[in-house]
């Protein structure tokens, strides 16, 4: 735990794919399996206080009480593009989630996020919203995101990503501070075109292979 909304998951695994991930030789096929994995690692840790309720059932020698999801219903939110990725990963975890979609491109010049798609499963009022972005950097886009899904009834979400920079951070936990962030690191800083530094590049373009 680094603040108190922020975990980072150190788990050896996790470090290793993400500089995997970062290396520059890392080609596109490599790129997106790893961001899947991550994700799914990411989610292990992200969904660790889920709910579980005593259930009966047989096994083939006996029959007994054994601990079963309960409580609240899932929704994955991938912020478009990158956050697709790491919804499509989980939800091979959690195949009950619905998976909703908000289509945002941070404007260059601006740094400022520009929405241009949003569809969000009917009952996310009643759903833990899990929100996927691999890059957390000026947090314009997953501050924006959030408002979406709070506009929308939203009244639980966390937030994950890869790689977050202190000021994605300080952004999300000034608007939006009962929301918790799960990460695989925290970089230092953001350079003047707001890329995370080190960082690992533009996660779309990089997963996409569109540069
Ligand atoms: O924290 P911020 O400063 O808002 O930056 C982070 C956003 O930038 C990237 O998306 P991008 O705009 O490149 O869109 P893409 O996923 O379609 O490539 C990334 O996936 C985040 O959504
Ligand atoms: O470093 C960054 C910052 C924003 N978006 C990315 O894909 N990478
Ligand atoms: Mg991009």
């Amino acid at each position: 735990m680094v603040g108190a909304m922020v975990t980072v998951v150190t788990h050896p695994l996790v470090q290793h794919k993400l500089s995997v991930m970062r290396d520059v030789r890392t080609g596109v096929k490599e790129f997106r399996e790893l961001a899947a994995e991550v994700s799914v690692l990411l989610a292990y840790e992200a969904m660790r206080d889920l709910e579980l309720a005593p259930q009966t059932l047989d096994t083939p020698i006996q029959s007994g009480e054994f601990p079963m999801l309960s409580g609240k219903k899932l929704a994955l939110v991938a912020i478009l593009r990158a956050g697709l990725v790491m919804t499509d990963a989980i939800v091979g975890l959690v195949p009950a989630a619905k998976v909703g979609h908000l289509g945002m491109y941070r404007d260059p010049n601006t740094l400022k996020p520009v929405d241009y798609y949003n569809k969000l499963p009917a009952d996310i009022a009643e759903r833990r919203v899990f929100l996927t972005d691999p890059m957390l950097a000026t947090g314009g886009s997953a501050s924006a995101a959030i408002q979406s899904l709070k506009d929308a009834g939203a009244q639980s979400i966390k937030l994950m990503c890869i790689l977050a920079a202190p000021e994605g951070i300080a952004v999300i936990e000034r608007d939006h501070p009962e929301v918790e962030i799960v990460t695989a690191a925290i970089d230092p800083r953001l350079d003047s075109h707001g890329y995370i530094v080190p960082g690992l590049g533009d996660a779309g373009d990089r997963i996409y292979g569109t540069k």
